[in-house]
């Protein structure tokens, strides 16, 4: 790896994709479902019932500036499925956020959670901005301001925000504290993601990364790889990306390429990763500080023993899944293979380990924090890693063996385990 070298940032270059290819994430993660319904013998009413949220609110947020000017925000909040409990999902703050990105997010989270078996169904939320370019306090106030505009359809009985992209703890904290003032009943149990101090959870800040890591362990074990030495490639340096190239270089596997959205860094040698994580911004930037870094598109097609995407969505597509050299991908990011890639992936005998999966630790820490906040005791680290391990081993074997009974790819098998206890739990209350 070269030293820091003057700020060259690399240009941004989009990935391509096939004509007949759908980059919707909506409609994707609706073909699944219809496929997934019918192989567990549902009706047609049930698929009508969970392929859209049943609740989704769109809001506008007002900020005052830093220069005094007033900019309106638009978010979002969207509730797949509320028969098993409250819905439970992430917050994100990203320039292309949409309001059907949120609805499939939000249907994802309630698969994730019928994987782990968590006692919600799935939500998620979403500000069209661009925190890179905000001050600290234009982001408390438009935190803040998200939170007043929601506030009618969450609470910790209701729905449970969460980090996502380019949120974090101290948002949460504001997020929080702007509800404690609205709501009689206050309950840190509102929020997850929270700093320790207001009643985070140990082990949520690694909590994703964690997962991916278990989920790689048992997948090397099935392709008969021994992770020591292993060559890894992760997209994404931010919370999942970062703490997962750590946790890998840990486990003495070699990563040899990790990127951030300028661009990507790739040695194959093995990269300094302490070095790197020391140096990264909040929100997940390195590569800048480098003047040799290649696109994140040709990061992906490098030869390696594990692909981690970490990063966006719709990185793996038919325009380049053929080109890819990985043995195992783990996507630890929300949809970043597209239906068609996911084909010609499992047509090559790629192990593909689906975001609903591999992404379910976050969550699962998640619940865990929640739990401990209606409560009021905390438990230990080694506790919280405990329980995660146990959850995340015994979904994987779960989703595996149904992929490998039905003979289904893993994304298939995922939404057959996921989708089946909204699915109960909507029938005996009655509503299908
Ligand atoms: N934080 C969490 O607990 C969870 C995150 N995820 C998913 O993991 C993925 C990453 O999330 P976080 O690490 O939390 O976000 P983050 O905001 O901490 O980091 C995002 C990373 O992606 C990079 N990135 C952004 N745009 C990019 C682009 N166009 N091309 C390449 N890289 C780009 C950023 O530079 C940064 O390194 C997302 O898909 C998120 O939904 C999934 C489950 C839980
Ligand atoms: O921690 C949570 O509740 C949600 C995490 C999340 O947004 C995700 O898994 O995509």
């Amino acid at each position: 790896m070269k030293a820091p070298a003057p700020v060259n940032r690399h240009h941004i270059k989009k990935p391509e994709y096939k004509q007949s290819e759908s980059m919707d994430l909506l409609s994707s993660t609706q073909s699944i479902i219809k496929d997934a319904i019918k192989r567990l013998g549902y009706t047609e009413e049930m698929y009508e019932l969970l392929k859209e949220p049943l609740r989704v609110i769109t809001v506008r947020i007002p900020v005052r500036m830093d220069d005094g000017s007033i900019k309106i925000f638009t978010g979002y909040r969207s509730q797949h499925n509320d028969a098993v409990g409250p819905t439970k999902g992430g917050v994100r703050f990203h320039p292309e956020v949409n309001e059907d990105e949120v609805k499939a997010l939000s249907i994802w989270m309630s698969l994730k959670c019928g994987i782990t078996n968590l006692p919600y169904g799935g939500g998620k939320g979403g500000i069209i901005c661009d925190p890179r370019n905000m001050s600290f306090g234009e982001l408390e106030r438009l935190s803040r301001g998200y939170v007043r505009a929601i506030s009618q359809i969450v609470g910790p009985t209701k729905d449970i925000p969460a980090p996502d992209v380019y949120t974090n703890s101290q948002i949460m904290a504001w997020m929080m504290d702007e509800y404690s003032r609205l709501r009689e009943f206050d309950s840190p149990g509102f929020i997850t993601g929270k700093p320790l101090v207001l009643g985070g959870s140990q082990g949520r800040e690694t909590a994703t990364a964690r997962g991916v890591t278990i989920c790689i362990e048992e997948a090397v074990k099935k392709k008969g790889i021994d992770l020591q030495g292993a060559h890894i490639i992760v997209q994404g340096f931010g919370n999942a990306g970062s703490f997962l190239a750590k946790f890998m270089y840990d486990a003495g596997a070699k990563v040899i390429g990790i990127s951030d959205a300028n661009g990507a860094l790739y040695d194959l040698e093995g990269l300094d990763i302490p070095y790197l994580l020391d140096r990264r911004d909040s929100f997940g930037t390195v590569t800048n500080l480098f003047s040799d870094v290649i696109t994140n598109q040709e990061l992906l097609e490098k030869e390696c023993d594990i692909l981690v995407p970490a990063a966006i969505s719709n990185q793996i597509t038919a325009q380049n899944a053929d080109r890819i050299k990985a043995k195992i991908i783990v996507e630890a990011a929300n949809g970043p293979t597209t239906l068609e890639a996911t084909k010609i992936l499992d047509g090559k005998e790629v192990l593909l380990v689906p975001d609903i999966l591999a992404s379910a630790g976050g969550v699962t820490v998640s619940y865990f924090e929640w739990v401990q906040n209606n409560q009021g005791y905390y438990w230990s680290e080694e506790e919280v890693a405990r329980k995660l391990r146990k959850v995340m081993v015994d979904s994987f074997a779960a989703i595996y063996s149904i992929s490998q009974s039905h003979k289904v790819d893993m994304r298939l098998a995922a939404y057959m385990v996921g989708i089946r206890k909204h699915a109960e739990a909507s029938h005996y209350r009655g509503w299908i």
